[in-house]
């Protein structure tokens, strides 16, 4: 380009900080905690059920185990080998929907072949399903009725109202069509008055359909998907993928959807990987737990 602009300082996007707002977060959810210990004597208890071994997940529940212990909430993990058995598997969730000590029931997605993930996640009690993902928190949410909201949508959300506020009449661009993320996400927004347009794996030129958006979320599991000429300058993007790489040192590193340091020269404002979604989906997780367990104990808010 002309000499001029190589001496002028490149424009960066703001960071959202996701690691702090979450942390944030979970301080609040420690004193709601405690506040509903001295009403009841019960502490929040959250089931995760892990089948087989998936990176993303097992990133998930490291973190997750160390935030519920933080929130002064208990977690009980059941780990199960991918050779579980479809009934094996809805035995256990029948427990936990009659335990008494659980208030929270949450099986980690994707599932192993075999095993259909809209059965598995349909046994859950409504009550307890705080990934939101059977289909009377699901329907809720379509309708615009109060339900269980699922976590990673939920924490992008929270990230867009505090960093953007007022989305009406923006234009949101949601890569990735998945009912855990992408389509949740896509209905939150719709609910904040964006126009929203959902790009999934037959979407014929998703990247033109980005350089229009103000607001883009990325879901796809592709990682670096989204290239930084893919970005309408000042635009807002969220990068909800995890994905592990592996450097040629042999450390392993995260990385999401969005070729960052292309993206961060022309967003306005862009969640990092790791410390952006992430974060936010486990304080959500616990914030799903903990209004869960006010519910189950103290009945529905009157
Ligand atoms: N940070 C966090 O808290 C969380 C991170 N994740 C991560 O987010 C990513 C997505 O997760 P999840 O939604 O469960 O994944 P899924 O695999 O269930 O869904 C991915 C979606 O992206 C679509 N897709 C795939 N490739 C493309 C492409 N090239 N262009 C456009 N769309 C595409 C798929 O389309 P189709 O359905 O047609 O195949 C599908 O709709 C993963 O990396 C996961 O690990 C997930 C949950 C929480
Ligand atoms: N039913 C279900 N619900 C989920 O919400 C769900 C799931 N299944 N399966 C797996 C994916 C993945 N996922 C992550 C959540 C937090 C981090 C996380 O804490 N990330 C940190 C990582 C920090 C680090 O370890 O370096 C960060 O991005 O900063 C990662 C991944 C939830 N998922
Ligand atoms: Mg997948």
């Amino acid at each position: 380009g002309p000499a001029v602009s190589d001496t002028q300082e490149p424009h960066a996007a703001r960071l959202i900080d996701g690691k702090g707002f979450a942390a944030r977060m979970t301080q609040d959810i420690a004193a709601d905690v405690s506040a509903f210990y001295d009403r009841h004597h019960i502490t929040p208890g959250l089931a995760v059920v892990l089948v087989g071994n998936d990176p993303a997940s097992e990133v998930y529940v490291r973190n997750k185990a160390l935030q519920t212990h933080r929130a002064g909430m208990r977690s009980f993990m059941h780990m199960l080998p991918a050779t579980t058995s479809q009934k094996e598997l809805l035995g256990l969730i029948e427990r936990l929907n009659v335990d008494p000590e659980i208030h929270g029931i949450l099986v980690q997605l994707p599932l192993p072949a075999g095993l259909d993930p809209v059965v598995v996640t349909n046994a859950i009690i409504p009550e307890k399903d705080v990934d939101g993902l059977g289909v009377v928190n699901a329907g809720r949410l379509a309708l615009g009725l109060p339900g269980i909201v699922p976590c990673t949508p939920l924490g992008c959300l929270l990230l867009l109202h505090h960093y953007v506020g007022d989305m009406r009449g923006r234009d949101a661009l949601v890569i990735g069509a998945s009912n855990l993320v992408g389509r949740p996400m896509a209905e939150l927004l719709l609910r904040e008055g964006c126009t929203v347009t959902v790009a999934h794996i037959d979407t014929r030129d998703t990247a033109s359909l980005a350089r229009q958006a103000d607001i883009v979320v990325v879901a796809t599991g592709v990682r670096e998907l989204v290239r930084g000429d893919w970005i309408k300058p000042g635009a807002t993007v969220i990068d909800v993928g995890i994905s592990r790489v592996t450097l040629p040192n042999g450390k392993t590193r995260l990385v999401g959807d969005v070729k960052f340091d292309e993206a961060v020269k022309r967003a306005g404002l862009i969640t990092p990987v790791p410390g952006g979604v992430g974060p936010m989906t486990i304080a959500c997780l616990l914030r799903n737990t903990l209004d869960a367990a006010r519910i189950l104990v103290e009945g529905p808010a009157r």
